[in-house]
């Protein structure tokens, strides 16, 4: 090793012995993420009861002898696992259980995600990045950034690169063209079903997407597919989506690390700055475009009444979430 190669980066993986966690860890050690040529050390975070499985994960990921793997170690305690952190991907996450209301679920995750917030307060390093893949994804975003408050809320972002990728599907899909021809796609408000798609800016080939397919398939058919993919995918293979939602969260960081291609962008959910009309500070999705580790959400879109109502919708919804943990006292 050259004695002058710099520091790895610090990715810390929360939910690591999950099933996101198991689809994550060795692409990011591979390099998938970062790039070929920039060291990793991984801090996997996890709870008591699953540490030890954690553990395993370690083992297999010697076992792979992966050249940019500086270092990895689990933790248990949320303090130590973001000392230094650079990276973290926030994945860990409680799911609804039986008999769980929405406000339990937001009350539970809020627990956590407040925490984790304070915990990247103490010690995550200047330059730190988190993309919250737990759901409700958007909400907890919201409360790990208002729980470290010495960090750039900016810094605290959520994942909608997987329903981003899920639109570029379903339109390569319907039209015939590859996934590589179609640019400028966008995802708005929040990662949930109330989500907006949105292909008014796309185009295909160049072509604009609003004139290869109806308003009709738009509405009743591509904008429902998306927004409704998580639970089809839970239907037909009888567990949430996996390694598409690893991907995308190696998407996200990747992107945001390393910068979108020229005319395009991507969909990230950010703090807004009042965008578009969306209030100052929800988590929202918006295109963004990055450069130099910065991301800029793309300014003067058109927007038509139909997007309109929609984001609307997607963004009165982030508004109740932020009301709820307000009133749980967690933001
Ligand atoms: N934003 C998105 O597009 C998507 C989000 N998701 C969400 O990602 C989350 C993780 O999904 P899976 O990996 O399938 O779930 P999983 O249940 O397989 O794994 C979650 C892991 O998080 C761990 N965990 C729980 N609390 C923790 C804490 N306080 N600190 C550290 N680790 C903790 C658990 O022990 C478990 O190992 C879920 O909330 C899921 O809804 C899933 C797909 C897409
Ligand atoms: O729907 C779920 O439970 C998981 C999820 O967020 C997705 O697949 O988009």
């Amino acid at each position: 090793m050259n004695a002058q190669a710099p520091a790895p980066v610090t990715v810390t993986v929360t939910g690591a012995a999950g099933q996101i966690g198991y689809a994550l860890l060795f692409r990011i050690a591979s390099g998938a993420m970062l790039g070929p040529d920039v060291r990793v050390k991984l801090n996997l975070l996890e709870i008591p009861q699953a540490a030890q499985a954690a553990e395993g994960t370690l083992l297999e990921l010697q076992d792979c002898a992966f050249p940019l793997l500086a270092g990895m170690e689990v933790f248990e305690d949320p303090v130590k696992a973001f000392d230094g952190a650079n990276i973290a991907m926030l994945v860990g996450a409680r799911p609804r259980g039986p008999g769980m209301e929405r406000a339990d679920l937001l009350k539970a995750n809020g627990g956590i995600f407040s925490v984790q917030g304070q915990a990247i307060n103490a010690g995550a390093a200047a330059d730190f990045k988190a993309v919250v893949v737990g759901n409700p994804a958007n909400t907890n975003a919201l409360i790990a950034a208002a729980h470290a408050r010495d960090v750039p809320a900016s810094r605290f972002t959520a994942m909608t690169r997987l329903d981003h990728d899920r639109a570029v599907a379903q339109l390569a899909a319907k039209t015939g063209a590859p996934v590589s021809a179609i640019s400028n796609l966008a995802i708005w408000g929040n990662h949930s079903a109330s989500q907006y798609p949105d292909i008014t800016h796309a185009t295909v080939s160049g072509q604009p997407a609003t004139e290869l397919v109806d308003q009709g398939w738009i509405a009743d058919e591509f904008i429902p597919r998306v927004a409704k993919r998580g639970a089809e995918i839970i239907a037909v293979r009888g567990g949430s989506s996996a390694a598409s939602a690893a991907n995308a969260a190696i998407e996200h960081m990747r992107l945001w690390v390393q910068g979108t291609p020229a005319g395009d962008w991507t969909s990230m959910a950010v703090p807004s700055d009042g965008s578009y009309g969306v209030p100052a500070g929800i988590v929202s999705s918006f295109p963004v475009t990055t450069s130099g580790g910065d991301y800029t959400i793309v300014p003067d879109l058109a927007i038509s009444e139909f997007s309109r109502a929609r984001i609307d919708a997607s963004v009165a919804e982030l508004l109740a979430e932020r009301d709820a943990v307000a009133e749980l006292g967690l933001f």
